[in-house]
């Protein structure tokens, strides 16, 4: 019995929510792993169901990290520039696949003088948010350090990458395509999923949420079949799948890129 309140209709996940892009996303698959519908119809999800998944958002000062947050989680937008002091995080909870799921979305600050702080919080992240401002080129060549400093605290292999750009409304069609050239790219080196998207408007932030809360369900229900699978044969079985999904047990090369 769930001592949670239910979840928001609105935030119930019962198909795989589609990537930004094919051309830098963490898989191309169009439905849920069939491992996950199996486990999740034979309600044999175990602790996944009270798990609360950590994710983190990083990136330089005011390319938009709490506009984007506050924006999914309470549709608002605050024009007047806050800067974040130290962390602060909201809690969002969603079902998938009949499973309730939480997600803790953990807002760090861009300034460097709070840097040691957010570091001690990136330990356990499912997930990394690596924001930056599409007007903005320097912040997105900054990612790679917010990359390799997340790292430093979490194995490469265990999260999940986003690479996103806010402030979409701000960039003409043509300077946001050849903005949107070098972030692929970049998306492409770091292995991370690359979205676009507007606070001020709303534009890609309920559909870029809903991938995250559900790739990281799927991360988390493939490690608990892998737990059990071992606690079973005794044995650590690695789940192979015949397709490239990125993220699944493949030891990724992506501490590589930030050397
Ligand atoms: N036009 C537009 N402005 C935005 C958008 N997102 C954020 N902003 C503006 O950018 C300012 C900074 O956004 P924040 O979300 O506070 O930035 P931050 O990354 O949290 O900054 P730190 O907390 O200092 O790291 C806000 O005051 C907004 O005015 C957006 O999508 N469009
Ligand atoms: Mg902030």
């Amino acid at each position: 019995m769930s001592l949670l309140a239910p979840v928001r209709r609105d935030r119930v996940i019962a198909e795989l929510p589609p990537c930004f892009t094919t051309e830098a996303a963490l898989h191309t698959r169009t439905s849920f792993h069939s491992k996950v519908v199996g486990m999740c119809q034979a309600q044999r999800t175990g602790t996944v169901g009270f798990k609360i998944s950590k994710i983190i958002v990083v990136g330089d000062l005011s390319v938009g990290k709490t506009c984007l947050i506050n924006r999914f989680c309470k549709d608002s937008f605050d024009k007047n520039y806050k800067a974040t002091i130290g962390v602060d995080f909201e809690m969002e909870r969603f079902e998938v696949l009949g499973v309730p799921f939480s997600l803790q979305l953990w807002d760090t600050a861009g300034q460097e003088r709070f840097k040691c702080i957010a570091s001690t919080y990136y330990r356990g992240a499912q997930a990394i948010i690596l924001v930056f401002d599409v007007n903005d080129a320097s912040s997105s060549s900054s990612c790679r350090q917010w990359l390799a400093d997340a790292l430093k605290e979490n194995d490469p292999s265990s999260a999940i990458l986003f690479l996103v750009g806010t402030k979409k409304d701000l960039s003409s069609p043509a300077q946001y395509r050849l903005i949107e050239r070098d972030a692929l790219k970049l998306a492409k080196e770091m292995q991370a999923e690359y979205w676009a998207v507007s606070s001020l408007t709303g534009e890609n932030v309920r559909e870029f949420f809903f991938r995250v809360a559900a790739q990281t369900f799927e991360g988390s229900v493939l490690a608990e079949l892998e737990k059990s699978n071992a606690r079973r044969i005794g044995d650590i079985v690695r789940i192979t799948s015949n397709e490239r999904d990125l993220y699944l047990t493949q030891k990724s090369r992506r501490a590589k890129c930030c050397q």
